[in-house]
């Protein structure tokens, strides 16, 4: 086994920086798997890794098309640990180059340190609520969390070898991909929040919410079940432990329970202000200042501001 390589592989060339730095820090040479345009793998090489290219994606082929030419590459070099990006795509390759390897995957890894022959990986759990670590053994694949391993100058330029297995399309087949029209919205930079939760009770109340905020200079961010659930708003404005973080003058939370997957999205925020009818919700608990009121007449009130 050649335990000085760490393995990567992601499915944009740009992920491959991190991961590379992940590697090194972890004392590994950076190897990275990649099947695309030929000028994704020479990006790679400016972060520092040796690529195994294995060309073009064809037409047709979904992103996982890649796992048994990979499955290859990772049986023949044997790697210390194989790296890769905790997101949908990258997490869907994972699965399933774990299933056929038999080796364990570990979801939004935020610290890893080399032991034995494996690794110790720390990672959240309970929807954030608490981080544990873990001991893997050599081989394992690791998806690490965004900004987990610090970025480094990096000089050294790395091969590319190119690889004989070819990517072949399975059996789903992909017949189109269209850009997807979403809102974005700039919710770190707001200095006043107002957060809309299930209490605030219908589109309209929202739209009003939204009026209030840009009368006072601010933005309005929601909980995941509004955006997910209702579709009240676009998903780019729920905060939490799978949505947005943000750091306002003031957060006011509107019909917003507190559980603690949103919590962690606004904890950071100078001044919490809880409206909701009942007295006892979480974010009561949570708050600078909690007022016992319907979601209608808050709304009366701070349009009136
Ligand atoms: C793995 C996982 C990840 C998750 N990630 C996130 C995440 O990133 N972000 C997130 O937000 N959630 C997340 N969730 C969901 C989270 O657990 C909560 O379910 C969610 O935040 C609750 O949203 P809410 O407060 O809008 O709704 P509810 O929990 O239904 O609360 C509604 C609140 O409104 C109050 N209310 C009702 N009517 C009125 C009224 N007329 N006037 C005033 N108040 C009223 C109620 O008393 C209640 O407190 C996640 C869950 C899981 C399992």
């Amino acid at each position: 086994m050649n335990m000085a390589q760490i393995l990567m592989f992601a499915d944009v060339p740009s992920a491959y920086e991190e991961l590379a730095c992940a590697a090194r820090a972890l004392g590994g040479e950076p190897v990275a798997l990649y099947a695309g345009p030929r000028a994704g793998a020479e990006e790679i090489t400016g972060y520092g890794a040796k690529v195994l290219y294995f060309g073009e994606i064809p037409a047709g082929a979904m992103a996982e098309d890649v796992v048994p030419a990979y499955e290859t590459a990772i049986k023949r070099e044997q790697p210390a640990l194989v790296l890769s990006r905790a997101g949908k795509r990258d997490a869907l390759v994972a699965g399933r180059l774990a299933v056929r390897l038999g080796v364990p995957v570990v979801n939004d890894v935020s610290g890893v340190t080399m032991a034995g022959d494996g690794a110790e990986v720390s990672h959240m759990v309970y929807g954030g609520a608490a981080i544990r670590t873990e001991r893997v053994g050599a081989g394992a694949i690791l998806l690490l969390a965004a900004g987990s391993f610090p970025a480094e100058e990096v000089t050294a330029v790395g091969d590319i070898v190119d690889e004989a297995i070819a990517i072949e399309p399975g059996a789903v087949k992909l017949v189109s991909t269209e850009e997807r029209q979403e809102e974005t919205v700039d919710l770190g930079a707001a200095k006043c929040v107002i957060c809309v939760g299930r209490g605030i009770g219908s589109a309209e109340n929202v739209q009003k919410a939204l009026e209030i905020a840009h009368k006072l200079g601010g933005e309005v961010a929601c909980t995941r079940p509004i955006a997910e659930g209702e579709g009240w708003l676009a998903r780019s404005r729920y905060l939490g432990v799978s949505g947005a973080t943000v750091k306002p003058q003031i957060y006011i939370g509107v019909g917003v329970s507190g559980q603690v997957q949103h919590t962690v999205g606004m904890n950071e925020a100078a001044y919490v202000v809880a409206i909701n009818k009942d007295k006892n919700a979480p974010l009561m608990k949570h708050c600078d200042m909690g007022i016992v009121m319907d979601a209608d007449t808050a709304l009366d009130v701070l349009g009136r501001l």
